[in-house]
């Protein structure tokens, strides 16, 4: 199954008088699996593009389809989103004072049934993102902040998405710093078969993705290694 179809999509914002179109008449599909990455010039709408994805913002022609769903006629959008959807971004919420396993476990009583087995699951995913065993229960203010956006990064997988729409989540961090959470991100995905968005620059990033596109003239352009028209 492919896990996004879209077809012939048109978006565009009005900004008073002025409309600026974004994606015109824009075909887009990923296989179930991929790694996709999306780079390019700033406001060119890849931002836009994840959040149609997530059924954040609509298309104004054309259909999107996710994991065969309709997004601009789906019903329950956010238990969908919540469902399927993993969004990563600078923005991650974590709570300071807690540790990165504790935030991955929030919401959950140590007396539910099911604490233990997600107590687990949170280890697993924070050590195959890189955290060492002692790091898992440091509090989150006493992390670096490639840990700290590993275990925001962390927090979002404990949801078991399965599709990851991952925006520039590691502009913060100087390169080789935001690679390597990149890098780890990436790795998850594969391991556990999920597809994966990443809007990046990183070159090295670009390498690992099954496919790299970039936004030109409203349309999403397929490259190959040497940024070339496939
Ligand atoms: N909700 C909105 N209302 C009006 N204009 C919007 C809205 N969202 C985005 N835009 C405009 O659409 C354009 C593309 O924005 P978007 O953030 O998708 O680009 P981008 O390629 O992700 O850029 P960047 O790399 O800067 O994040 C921008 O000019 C932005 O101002």
């Amino acid at each position: 199954m492919n896990a996004i179809e879209l077809n012939q999509v048109v978006k565009r914002f009005s900004n008073g008088s002025q409309m600026t179109t974004l994606f015109n008449d824009m075909n887009f599909t990923v296989r179930e699996g991929e790694l996709v990455v999306i780079s390019g010039e700033e406001g060119t709408g890849k931002s836009t593009l994840l959040r149609m994805l997530a059924a954040m913002t609509p298309a104004n022609k054309g259909s999107v389809h996710v994991f065969g769903e309709d997004l601009l006629t789906i019903r329950k959008r956010t238990e969908w989103r919540l469902e399927n959807i993993g969004y990563i971004n600078e923005e991650g919420v974590l709570i300071p004072y807690l540790s990165a396993r504790q935030n991955l476990l929030l919401g959950l009583k140590p007396d539910n049934p099911q604490y233990e087995e997600k107590y687990k699951q949170a280890g697993e995913i924070l050590k195959d993102l890189g955290f060492s065993e002692e790091k898992l229960d440091e509090s989150i203010e006493g992390l670096d902040d490639k840990h700290q956006i590993l275990a925001s990064i962390g927090r979002i997988l404990m949801t078991r998405p399965k599709l990851i729409l991952a925006d520039e989540p590691t502009k913060a961090l100087d390169g080789p710093e935001g690679e390597a959470v990149l890098d780890r991100l990436m790795n998850f995905a594969k391991k556990q078969g999920l597809t994966v968005i990443a809007v990046t620059n990183d070159e090295t990033i670009r390498d690992q993705a099954d496919r790299h596109f970039t936004v030109e003239n409203c349309q999403l352009v397929e490259k190959n290694e040497e940024g070339q028209l496939h």
